[in-house]
């Protein structure tokens, strides 16, 4: 497969895009981190005790000597880090609980992004999602149009390249938020030189059957379609429908998807989060996420099970990201 990194690498080389990395201890963090720098793709923020960050690397023999280290103990601009966040929580919290939880490490991060000290965050190396995307989505919040992000992964294996979503934020998500993710997963697409065909996913395709799961989603492909018209998008669909063109012919002829689909949808996390497991573990696919979506600023949140090139690839979105 062409290198889909190599044109967006091009595009954020040289740039100076500042990226905060919460997890300064972490190996995979400082393995990406020092390769980042070393290829001039963007100015790494670690996040920890320098002391500890810097005899960590030196172990691992690789320098972060690129990188500037942050303190949240010791760091002088943080008085007006806590007055920033008890305004912008609005009542929510008090001065003394941010305080404390501006010493959490994505919490004093994502403030940095808030302030413009960085342009985007990559965390959850070693944190779980709840813990890495929360402080952004009290912090950075979504963009005025959009009312939920949500989490899609970009599935890769050879030449073959699709969007799953939402496999890591909304849980139970309505047909509205479902329409709203398929919409913004479709501008994601478009990040990687995907051309869009849409595919809002469930257990049955056309109505052969009925539920309130199905209903639901049929009734998202009807918002989204009000919504963006233009917008190759179908459903409901089980995923052979989507995906295989003699199925799609015999479940749902003439449907705009004809088993091409590109961009699959599902229906709640339950099916998104272990959908994208099982094509990553038994597939092969590469999956690159997840990538969060209609963020006031790109904050990003890796799988636990995550390794160094993981780290390296998400980072180079986020900083793309920071770019748009
Ligand atoms: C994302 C998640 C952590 C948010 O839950 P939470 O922290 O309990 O969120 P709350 O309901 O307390 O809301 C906290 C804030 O985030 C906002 N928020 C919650 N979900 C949001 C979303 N999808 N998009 C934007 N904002 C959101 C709320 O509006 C609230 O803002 P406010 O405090 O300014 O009013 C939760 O939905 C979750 O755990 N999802 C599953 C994550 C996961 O385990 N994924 C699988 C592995 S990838
Ligand atoms: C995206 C995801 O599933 O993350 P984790 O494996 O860390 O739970």
């Amino acid at each position: 497969m062409a290198d889909i990194f190599a044109a967006l690498k091009n595009k954020i080389s040289g740039k100076n895009i500042k990226i905060v990395f919460p997890e300064g201890l972490d190996e995979r963090i400082l393995t990406a981190v020092s390769r980042l720098t070393e290829e001039n793709l963007l100015q790494p923020i670690l996040i920890g005790d320098e002391t500890e960050i810097e005899e960590k690397a030196k172990s691992l023999n690789i320098s972060v000597a690129g990188a500037k280290i942050y303190n949240p103990a010791n760091y002088s601009g943080i008085e007006e880090l806590v007055q920033s966040f008890v305004e912008r929580r609005n009542g929510k919290v008090t001065e003394e609980e941010a305080r404390k939880l501006l010493l959490d490490e994505n919490y004093f991060g994502t403030m940095l992004v808030y302030k413009g000290e960085a342009d985007g965050l990559v965390s959850g190396a070693a944190h779980s999602t709840a813990d890495t995307v929360r402080p952004a989505l009290q912090i950075i919040k979504t963009k005025q149009n959009v009312k939920k992000t949500s989490g899609v992964f970009v599935m890769v294996r050879g030449e073959e390249k699709y969007i799953f979503a939402d496999c890591a934020i909304n849980i139970a998500p309505t047909s509205q938020e479902l329409a709203e993710i398929a919409i913004e997963s479709a501008k994601t697409a478009k990040m990687f030189d995907i051309d869009p065909r849409v595919a809002m996913l469930s257990f049955s395709t056309k109505g052969s059957a009925t539920s309130q799961e199905t209903e639901k989603v049929a009734k998202a492909v009807e918002l989204a379609k009000e919504m963006a018209p233009d917008l190759i998008l179908d459903g409901e669909f089980q995923f052979d429908a989507a995906f295989v063109p003699s199925v799609a012919e015999k479940k749902a002829p003439g449907s705009v998807i004809k088993g091409d689909a590109n961009v699959f949808i599902f229906p709640s996390l339950e099916a998104g989060n272990i959908g994208y497991k099982i094509a990553q573990r038994l597939g092969n696919f590469e999956a690159i996420g997840p990538i969060l979506q209609g963020l006031n600023a790109p904050v990003n949140d890796l799988s636990r099970g995550c390794n160094a090139e993981d780290v390296y690839k998400l980072a180079i979105i986020t900083a793309l990201q920071a770019l748009a």
